[in-house]
């Protein structure tokens, strides 16, 4: 059995701002907001990137105010540090803080080399692609000194991870109260370098999560193998049979106790697996103990996959549905609780464009489906119908092999048939397949991503 964690909270750039205002509503005052974080990132500067010189690159806004605050810190500490802005900010707190500042000023297009540049022109106020000025100074230090981006790297979207122009990338990010989402999506995790988050003291309450590792328990002493978990895998096509093989097997490696594939076929994938043709099938989905169903691996959208999702609104068993069967979906829509886990090509089919704000596209699949939805891909986004969000970042490109999907729809049915709720096993499920793709390389396969499972499970 596994223990699910809540992830880490992830934040938007308004979920940060009202998580800010309700910190300064309670009585800590913007300014002193701002020392803290100015204090917290000189420090963690000084413990990851310490250096003699240092340039740091100032805005218009409050991440500019970070940075003039950053400046007044490591100069301090002895850190000979010239600030290249074009105006001090006008906006408090950044123009008090600005106005501490009695070191070197120069203006953008002059900001000069160095071993460390601190990169506090934009932050989560960043919504249009990055003027040219700011352009023209990031183009001019590229590859001339360590990049630390304050909050976020200057140039990305906070909530998408899009670039607004050509951002410098860094090394270090040291982010603010919680890391934002778009560090995480897009072109984000190339450009953020390492994300150091720091704590100000602006507690902040988020639907959003980045998916951590889940940890295992173990079966009870007396623990029945219908207490691990059945999963019930509906076979595809025979000629798709490595599909629903490769679902059912991982299934079992990812801990349920009991795995009965349905279908006419005869090839089982394990002696531990059973079979039972679709009648007999049918009748199991009115034994309780029949956890989970797995249906869309290998499958044709013909009549007897229409047969089967009927059935399956019918026993309202959790279910994870996925290939053949999203493409279904749109004329026959499935009423049991669902885990959707469609790849970019699945869901393009059946929610048009994903466009650039991904985590809005998977939100809005999830409302209309009233499903759980997990869209596959480099970063993984999962969203629940009521609201939540989850971000997986535990990934590997290994990952993107033949059959990589229907074992993860095998591990996502184990949890599901050991009660785990729809978005914790989608969750879950999605970390302990990407640590697998972490221990794959070249050469391996999607059955080698089976046998890696244990491993998996071993280090929870
Ligand atoms: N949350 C917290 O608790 C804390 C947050 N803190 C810090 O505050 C940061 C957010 O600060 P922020 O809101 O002032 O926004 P920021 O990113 O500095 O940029 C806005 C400025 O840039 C301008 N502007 C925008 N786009 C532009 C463009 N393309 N080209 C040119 N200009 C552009 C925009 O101008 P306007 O749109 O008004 O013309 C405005 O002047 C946050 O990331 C963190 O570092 C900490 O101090 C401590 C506590
Ligand atoms: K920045």
């Amino acid at each position: 059995m596994f223990q699910i964690q809540p992830g880490l909270p992830l934040v938007t750039a308004a979920a940060m701002r009202s998580a800010e205002a309700a910190a300064i509503a309670a009585g800590t005052p913007a300014l002193t907001l701002m020392e803290r974080a100015a204090q917290a990132a000189a420090h963690a500067i000084l413990a990851h990137l310490p250096s003699r010189r240092a340039t740091v690159l100032c805005g218009p806004g409050n991440n500019g105010g970070d940075g003039y605050g950053i400046a007044i810190a490591l100069s301090a500490a002895g850190v000979a540090v010239t600030v290249a802005a074009d105006a001090p900010p006008r906006r408090e707190p950044a123009a008090t803080m600005a106005a501490r500042w009695t070191g070197p000023v120069v203006p953008l297009d002059a900001a000069p080399p160095a071993p460390l540049i601190i990169d506090a022109l934009f932050g989560i106020g960043l919504d249009r692609p990055l003027d040219s000025a700011s352009q023209r100074a990031i183009d001019r230090l590229r590859g001339h000194g360590r990049v630390v981006a304050i909050d976020i790297v200057s140039g990305l979207h906070a909530d998408r991870g899009t670039a607004l122009g050509q951002p410098l990338a860094a090394e270090l990010t040291i982010a603010f109260a919680a890391p934002k989402a778009g560090h995480l999506l897009a072109d984000g995790p190339r450009h953020s370098g390492r994300l150091a988050v720091v704590d100000i003291g602006v507690p902040v309450e988020t639907a959003m999560m980045l998916i951590d590792r889940p940890r295992l328990i173990g079966p009870a002493p007396d623990a029945h193998k219908y207490d691990r978990g059945w999963v019930l895998m509906v076979e595809g096509k025979a000629d798709h049979g490595g599909a629903s093989s490769l679902a059912a097997l991982a299934a079992l490696r990812s801990g349920a106790g009991l795995v009965t594939i349905a279908g006419p076929g005869t090839h089982l994938p394990a002696m531990a697996v059973m079979r039972r043709d679709d009648e007999e099938a049918a009748n199991l989905l009115n034994d309780r103990r029949l956890g989970s169903v797995i249906i869309g691996p290998g499958m044709l959208p013909d009549t007897r996959a229409r047969g089967w999702l009927k059935r399956l609104t019918w026993a309202g068993k959790p279910l994870v549905i996925d290939a053949g069967a999203l493409r279904l979906l749109a004329e026959e829509p499935v009423g049991a609780p669902s885990v959707l886990t469609p790849h970019e090509g699945e869901f393009t089919q059946m929610f048009g464009p994903i466009g650039d704000d991904r985590i809005a596209a998977v939100q809005k699949a999830a409302s209309i489906t009233d499903a759980v939805v997990l869209l596959k891909g480099p970063t993984t986004v999962i969203a629940a119908p009521d609201g939540r969000v989850a971000i997986n970042t535990h990934n590997s490109p290994w990952l993107a092999t033949a059959g990589s999907g229907d074992v993860l729809a095998g591990i996502i049915a184990a949890l599901l048939a050991q009660g785990q709720p729809l978005f914790e096993a989608a969750c879950a499920a999605s970390w302990l397949h990407g640590d697998a793709g972490r221990r794959m390389g070249p050469g391996r396969i999607a059955d080698d991503l089976i046998a890696i499972l244990p491993e998996v499970l071993a280090g929870l």
